[in-house]
């Protein structure tokens, strides 16, 4: 067991996908998993392990923001030897080409943490995916017909913001939407020497108006990005 997890030694697979929410994690795993167990339930953060096409596959709820995150990333690969994290999240599109329910993949996660200017003092490092989970997740989308942007996204320390001029200075910057957790994942999964990668469903836009998804759709109904999790997870 880890402070946060309850899992014991071998419970967790070495590839593992990462929702914010734990519900989602319910979901992934009634959904798409096989003879799939609940390995923790601290704090509701629920875990559960199982097959998906005959290999072993964890998901993780992890909660919101670089801090909940921060701490699910580094048990998982310091306590439990996971070796290839894969985040299916939400963000909000900040592009014109951009539409509710596309898929981002993160090829990289600019911020506006403080996090990693403490870890590099003086530098402003790179969060950067693992380009094989990369590629086969894209391929998997091409595949199956989605449009998927890969790009650059915003980690932000907040959900809600005074002022939306740097988010418009942001996207003019080509940054293709904005979530809560990617570089931080990042950057834990490449200290650690593991992989990882950020598949995020377009859940609102934040300057075209366009009808957000609700709750419920943002639980079950971003089918395609698991997917093109799963598949990337088994190929690496
Ligand atoms: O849907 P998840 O994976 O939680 O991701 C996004 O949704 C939350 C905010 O509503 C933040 O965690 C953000 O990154
Ligand atoms: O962090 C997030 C997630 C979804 N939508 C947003 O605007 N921000």
């Amino acid at each position: 067991m880890s402070i946060h997890i309850g899992a014991q030694a071998g419970e967790i697979a070495e590839t593992i996908l990462l929702p914010g929410d734990p519900l989602r994690a319910k979901y992934i795993a009634e959904t798409f998993l096989e003879d799939a167990v609940c390995y923790n339930q601290v704090r509701g953060m629920f875990g559960f392990t199982g097959t998906y096409k005959g290999k072993r596959i964890s998901v993780q709820g992890t909660g919101m923001g670089i801090p909940s995150i921060s701490i699910y990333a580094t048990e998982l690969i310091r306590d439990y030897g996971v070796k290839q994290l894969i985040r299916v999240g939400t963000c909000g599109g900040i592009q014109d080409d951009i539409k509710v329910r596309d898929v981002i993949i993160a090829m990289t996660a600019s911020t506006d943490s403080n996090v990693n200017r403490l870890r590099f003092p003086g530098f402003d490092y790179a969060p950067h995916a693992d380009f094989g989970l990369l590629r086969h997740a894209y391929e998997a989308g091409v595949s199956n017909n989605l449009s998927i942007k890969v790009g650059n996204v915003l980690t932000a320390d907040t959900f809600y913001r005074d002022s939306m001029e740097p988010v418009k200075k942001l996207a003019a910057h080509g940054v293709l939407g904005i979530e809560m957790e990617t570089a931080a994942l990042y950057t834990i999964a490449s200290s650690f020497g593991a992989k990882a990668l950020s598949i995020l469903t377009v859940s609102d836009h934040l300057f075209s108006g366009e009808a957000d998804t609700t709750a419920e759709e943002r639980q079950t109904t971003f089918n395609h990005m698991i997917e093109m999790a799963l598949e990337a997870g088994i190929q690496e």
